[in-house]
């Protein structure tokens, strides 16, 4: 399976009031993956708002992934994404199988892709790669490390942390495959421009 091109990710914060009709706005423009965030504890509302994410996947053929929640993920038949404190990647591709995507944060760090790899990880993410306003205070990663990732590693390479529309394309000029993005697309002002994001991130691969 060809992993390339826009990751965008929810925020319960930023989408609130407008999460369905922002996340098929981006849908709209083009979405590789998909990522449900939510980093609340309210149980009934995340089955809630997954399930519909993952009608509203089928839909357009765009793979969800549920962050940080592997049995959730089990439950509805969807990928998940799995930081470092978020439980071993091994176990969770024997509970998802071998067909389910899975995706590890590595930080800016090449030993953590490495054994992420060996894990059974579908992608790994290094970030972050500027500033974030959804997650600050996370360390930050480099272009040199992104180039060192692309001789070392044969997964499919995601970036995070502050990504837009004017900073995204040297990180594909670097080998990334997948830039995941919450503010730089979902912080916008209406529906339509959320779907002109998704299409400008698109563009940015389609010309690389
Ligand atoms: C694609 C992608 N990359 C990195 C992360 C961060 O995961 P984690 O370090 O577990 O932090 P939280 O997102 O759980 O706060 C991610 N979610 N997605
Ligand atoms: C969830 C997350 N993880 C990061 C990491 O570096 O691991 S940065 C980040 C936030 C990404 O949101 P935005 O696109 O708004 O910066
Ligand atoms: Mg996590």
């Amino acid at each position: 399976m060809k992993l390339r091109g826009l990751y965008a990710i929810t925020d319960s914060q930023l989408l609130a009031g407008k999460f369905l009709p922002y996340v098929e706005a981006a849908l709209e423009g083009g979405v590789t993956l998909l990522q449900y965030r939510d980093k609340s504890q309210d149980e009934a509302r995340r089955l809630r708002e997954a399930e519909a994410l993952a009608e509203l996947c089928a839909r357009y053929k765009t793979h969800l992934i549920i962050n940080d929640d592997a049995e959730l993920a089990a439950r509805l038949g969807v990928g998940v994404h799995l930081g470092q404190t978020d439980g071993p990647l091994t176990p969770a591709r024997t509970l998802l199988g071998r067909e389910a995507i899975i995706g590890s944060t590595c930080h800016a760090q090449l030993d953590l892709a490495e054994q992420a790899a060996r894990e059974g990880a579908s992608y790994v993410a290094f970030g972050r790669f500027f500033n974030s306003v959804t997650k600050p205070g996370v360390p930050a990663a480099d272009s040199a490390l992104l180039e060192q990732a692309r001789t070392r590693l044969k997964l499919p390479i995601c970036a995070i942390g502050g990504i837009n529309l004017d900073n995204a394309a040297p990180l594909i000029a670097h080998g990334v495959d997948l830039l995941a993005v919450i503010h730089g697309l979902f912080g916008a002002d209406s529906t339509q421009e959320v779907t002109r994001r998704a299409r400008a991130f698109n563009a940015l691969f389609a010309s690389a």
